[in-house]
């Protein structure tokens, strides 16, 4: 399968009714097996780039959320790559929904042993968005979990509330994605082990840079 064509097969037409009637789908073998790799290699060769992560306000919280993160970037050999993909992801949206979704951007993560983030959502309204309240920048949530091997006894999960207010617990699986709308509530619970991502958004608005 050429590489673009995966974001068609995230978007079946199963998951797609998921996202607008439960709020969220989950895709297991979301890449293919060198691509996994191959992000799993370039997050820890970037290890010593990733920063304490801010909490969507603004500031650094580390009672909030204590995992660290790197942006990927379009010079990223193997980053590009997944932006790609979620570019494609985002432009499928748009032409079955017309969500309007104009970017995207993604972050390496990493969650040490311990380290969680507590009750949150995506959309917070910005300083610029607070003018809009009407336009919530990020639309669309996606978490790609970069763990080799995970077990149920390691925990971690993504505690995900969907539209109809029931909990759903998620375990950050090897080569697994899970795809949600950004205004549900959401956490991720301390592990035993370090926790590795790419926690990605969807979004409305133009880049300001
Ligand atoms: O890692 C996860 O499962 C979710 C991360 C998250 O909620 C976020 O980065 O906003
Ligand atoms: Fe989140």
């Amino acid at each position: 399968m050429n590489p673009l064509e995966q974001a068609d097969h995230w978007l079946s037409a199963a998951n797609l009714d998921a996202l607008l009637e439960q709020g969220f789908f989950i895709v297991d073998e979301a890449c293919p097996t060198a691509l996994f790799n191959a992000l799993i290699e370039e997050s820890k060769h970037l290890q010593a780039e990733f920063q304490q992560a801010k909490i969507a306000q603004g500031g650094l919280n580390q009672a909030i959320r204590g995992d660290t993160t790197r942006w990927l970037l379009p010079t990223d050999t193997t980053g590009s790559q997944y932006l790609a993909l979620l570019e494609k992801l985002g432009n499928s949206l748009n032409q079955q929904l017309y969500s309007g979704i104009r970017r995207v951007e993604a972050h390496y993560a990493s969650y040490a042993a311990g380290d969680y983030y507590k009750l949150h959502r995506d959309t917070p309204l910005s300083s610029h968005s607070a003018k809009h309240p009407t336009q919530q920048a990020r639309v669309i949530s996606t978490v790609f979990y970069l763990n080799p091997v995970w077990h149920l006894a390691w925990h971690g999960e993504l505690h995900l509330q969907d539209h109809s207010e029931q909990w759903h617990k998620i375990l950050p699986l090897p080569n697994r994605l899970v795809v949600f709308q950004s205004n549900l509530l959401h956490e991720v619970c301390p592990a035993t082990q370090e926790r590795r991502s790419i926690a990605g958004w969807l979004r409305r608005d133009e880049s300001i840079f």
